[in-house]
């Protein structure tokens, strides 16, 4: 975790006074509303798995997650390598590879158009209308996505006409923050926060309203850490829903409305932000908090157990020090997997 710098751990702030803790939000501004029977564009996930099938064994990488993301907001979901992030969001993309079995729903609400079932949605429809033109996912590694034998301007010039926007390379490039006299380099020859603005643009040529990034800061400087914290807090400021998949709480508190916490496969604790940094309910998700540095860096004893062979009950049970006899199964299926709804309260 890109952990660095110490940051006091703000109060609760009052519910939706976002300027009481160290976030970029503005004011929230209301989703533009389109057309008469307009709605506000939104993902709700409700009970997604998702499982892999491998010789001899059967992997859990996403188990009954429920959540949902709405224009102006941004959600982050968040937690230790290998827990079933990226799974998550290459569900909702389509892109899982042909090993891999869904269940759930994941509803794509966008104003003018009929809502759409992710996990059901035919490959055809997710290449055609979803994926760049709903949904733009910013990748985890820019120089892993851009092609190496052609520049920034050639490579936002073909986003732009694969997805039928007329705007010109340089205009989607100013909007980014892009140097035009820097879009004749090719990759190589780009700073690592250049590369990724131009994934950024890339990602934003068919406007989508929904901003998928997978990571988008790993590998970066604290400073371009900063930068694109700041530039995905603007896109929800701007009206987009963004999806921010990262294992750095300190990223997570500088931009989230909300935090998502997963534990081997699940969603484990689903809060507000101020809420969750004042005291999250689930156990991991508090010893998530009291790894930070602000904390004390106390780390979590153990490891996370095989996804192919889960405990029964909470998964977490086995490294959990405040478990008890109702956590060796699990709750009645519902958003949260979780036995510790008054933890926080306990706690203060
Ligand atoms: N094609 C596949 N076949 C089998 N198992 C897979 C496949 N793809 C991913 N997995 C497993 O699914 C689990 C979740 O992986 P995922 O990439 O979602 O983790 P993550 O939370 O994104 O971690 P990281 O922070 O390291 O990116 C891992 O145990 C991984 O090994
Ligand atoms: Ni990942």
């Amino acid at each position: 975790m890109g952990l660095a710098l110490p940051r006091p751990v703000h109060p609760a702030a009052h519910p939706g006074d976002l300027g009481a803790r160290p976030t970029l939000a503005r004011p929230r501004q209301p989703a533009p509303a389109i057309g008469a029977a307009a709605v506000t564009s939104s993902l709700t996930v409700q009970n997604l798995s998702v499982r892999f099938r491998l010789p001899g064994a059967t992997v859990h990488a996403v188990s009954d997650a429920c959540f949902e993301v709405r224009r102006g907001e941004c959600l982050a979901l968040v937690g230790e390598s290998g827990c079933g992030k990226s799974v998550m969001a290459h569900a909702l993309m389509g892109l899982l590879p042909a090993n891999a079995t869904v269940a759930g729903s994941a509803w794509l609400r966008t104003e003018g158009a009929p809502p759409l079932d992710l996990l059901a949605a035919p490959e055809k429809v997710l290449a055609r209308t979803v994926r760049g033109r709903r949904i733009g996912l910013v990748p985890q590694s820019p120089a892993a996505h851009l092609t190496p034998v052609r520049t920034a301007r050639a490579q936002l010039a073909e986003a732009l006409r694969e997805l039928g926007n007329p705007a010109s390379a340089d205009e989607l490039a100013a909007r980014a923050g892009l140097d035009p006299a820097q879009l004749d380099r090719y990759p190589h020859q780009l700073s690592g926060g250049m590369a990724q603005r131009v994934v950024n643009a890339i990602a934003l040529a068919g406007d989508p309203w929904l901003i998928v990034a997978d990571e988008p800061t790993s590998g970066l400087d604290r400073p371009l850490v900063e930068a694109t914290m700041t530039e995905l807090r603007r896109l929800a400021d701007d009206g987009r829903a963004v999806l921010l998949i990262t294992h750095d709480l300190r990223a997570a508190e500088r931009v989230a409305d909300h935090i998502a916490v997963m534990y081997a496969g699940r969603v484990v604790s689903l809060a507000p932000a101020e809420e969750f940094f004042a005291g999250p309910r689930h156990p991991y998700a508090a010893g998530l908090l009291e790894a930070l540095p602000s904390r004390g860096f106390v780390p979590i004893p153990g490891r996370p157990p095989e996804l192919t062979d889960l405990p029964s009950g909470c998964a977490f049970r086995p490294r959990c020090d405040r478990s008890t006899a109702a956590c060796s199964h699990l709750p009645e299926p519902g958003p949260v997997a979780c036995h510790h709804p008054l933890e926080h309260h306990v706690a203060r």
